[in-house]
């Protein structure tokens, strides 16, 4: 039997996408993203409960968004969740800090810049199969620390732009159940997207039965 943990056939190498944006696929075990998937499920049901996110023009996004350590609402970070409920939003766990440290050094190659990483906020996204996200860039965070982004789920598209526009060039990337994406560096403020979303094509043993899920960790450099 050939193949990788992720029971690949041809396990897809690690890819640089852009100078400080590198895809890992299949980092997470499909055990690991099962345990993900059961504390997201916890985190979704509260304190704050998962909700779709109010943009200040009267939109809302069609994922559906649950925060860790801060509370993200468009376009600033805070404790309590004023758009949702006014409660706290659940503490930032040791164990997710260490988590995106290693997939810091998983993604660079080494340990050196990934020690000193201290994610202090989540943001856990849940696509059903109408679900995107347009071009955008993450720019609510003090720090400039890598974004450390984790998929697990149905398959997407995810499109990695240029730090000037929503246009091209970009690079469209799939990712897939347990894949990581970093961007860092050069690529800290790069626009991105999920222009589309493949239905159905989430395994059973990444603990999602439908839908997919996508973690970002990063470094609000607020205290
Ligand atoms: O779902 C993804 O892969 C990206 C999510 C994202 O860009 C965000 O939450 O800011
Ligand atoms: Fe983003």
């Amino acid at each position: 039997m050939t193949g990788d943990v992720t029971g690949e056939l041809f396990p897809r190498p690690r890819a640089v996408v852009a100078p400080g944006a590198v895809h890992v696929p299949g980092w997470l075990s499909p055990e690991r993203q099962r345990e993900l998937v059961a504390v997201c499920r916890s985190w979704a049901a509260g304190p704050v409960p998962m909700r779709q996110t109010r943009l200040p023009r009267g939109g809302v996004m069609s994922v559906q968004t649950v925060c860790v350590g801060w509370h993200w609402r468009p376009y600033r970070y805070t404790r309590e969740a004023g758009d949702v409920n006014g409660e706290r939003v659940v503490d930032f766990p040791d164990w997710l800090g260490a988590l995106g440290r290693e997939a810091l050094a998983a993604a660079y190659e080494g340990v050196e810049e990934s020690e000193s990483y201290a994610p202090d906020t989540a943001l856990v996204n849940f696509y059903d199969g109408a679900a995107r996200m347009g071009m955008h860039q993450d720019k609510d965070e003090k720090s400039r620390a890598p974004v450390v982004s984790l998929s697990i789920g149905d398959r997407c598209v995810f499109r990695f732009g240029n730090t000037e526009d929503r246009g091209r060039p970009y690079t469209d990337v799939e990712l897939g159940s347990g894949d990581l994406f970093v961007f860092g560096g050069p690529s800290r403020l790069a626009y991105h997207a999920v222009p589309k979303v493949y239905a159905g094509t989430a395994t059973p043993d990444s603990g999602m039965s439908r839908g997919r899920l996508n973690i970002t960790l990063r470094e609000t450099g607020l205290r």
